[in-house]
């Protein structure tokens, strides 16, 4: 059964150009002589099998930092994580993505690195390419893609996977209207799969459609934690 344990966990960043009276006090440490922002702040919280959360808050309460660092992608300074499960990241669109390869080969790549076959990465390009609907882009270098463009493709890419952990940063859910229709029950799907999902957002609409738990922060730390009935998208 997949499983999220933290407590007390901290992460920090130090500030290279800084004007600390510009900045709250609150949010801002020093460490050795040096600036930090105290993204996250002794965070203690427990997510079981089952669980949809939505993590909630205005900007820079530490959303994407506990995202990211649930992730792995970030180490927290103290305290303790402990993840059970496969995890599947849906965080930054282009995060693993070759800015000089086309999106075709990008796709190819990350089958291989995966560790699929040629075969199968071969399989998984037709069926990402026909997914999103990039049409004759998808021979083109990426960094010549539009957001919504890199939102499609790193949509597709993400959706191929099936984790026990689904983290996901609201940016997922950005693409145009007649893309996020087709979208919607890919999603549903991976959703369904995996026994965890946390998701970044500011949008209620999408926490009432897909969340079963509020956690909001405020300033790095937790100021409420609510779970509530499962609507419709999940269930
Ligand atoms: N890479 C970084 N370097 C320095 N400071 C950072 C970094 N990432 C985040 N921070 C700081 O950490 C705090 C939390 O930021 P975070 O991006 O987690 O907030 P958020 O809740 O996701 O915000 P938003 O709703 O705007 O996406 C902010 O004060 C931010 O400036």
């Amino acid at each position: 059964m997949a499983a999220i344990h933290a407590e007390g966990l901290r992460v920090e960043f130090p500030l290279y150009h800084h004007s600390a009276r510009s900045l709250k006090k609150s949010l801002v440490a020093r460490s050795q002589g040096r600036v930090m922002v105290q993204a996250l702040r002794g965070l203690g919280f427990e997510i079981g099998g089952g669980e949809r959360v939505a993590l909630v808050g205005p900007n820079g309460s530490g959303k994407s930092t506990l995202l990211r660092t649930l992730a792995g992608i970030y180490q927290p300074c103290a305290g303790r994580l402990r993840v059970e499960g496969g995890i599947g990241s849906m965080i930054d669109p282009m995060a693993g993505m070759d800015q000089f390869l086309t999106g075709r080969e990008n796709i190819m790549l990350r089958g291989l690195y995966k560790g699929l076959s040629d075969r199968e990465s071969r399989a998984v390009v037709d069926r990402v390419v026909a997914f999103s609907g990039l049409g004759e882009a998808i021979d083109l270098p990426v960094r010549g893609y539009s957001a919504g463009m890199n939102i499609r493709l790193a949509f597709a890419m993400a959706t191929e996977m099936a984790p026990d952990i689904l983290l996901m940063d609201e940016w997922f859910l950005a693409g145009d209207e007649d893309f996020m229709r087709r979208a919607e029950t890919r999603l549903a799907e991976l959703v369904r799969g995996a026994e965890i999902m946390v998701l970044a957002t500011h949008d209620m609409a999408v926490v009432r459609q897909w969340c079963n738990r509020v956690i909001r922060l405020e300033q790095g730390v937790i100021t409420a934690d609510t779970r509530m009935p499962l609507l419709v998208a999940a269930e």
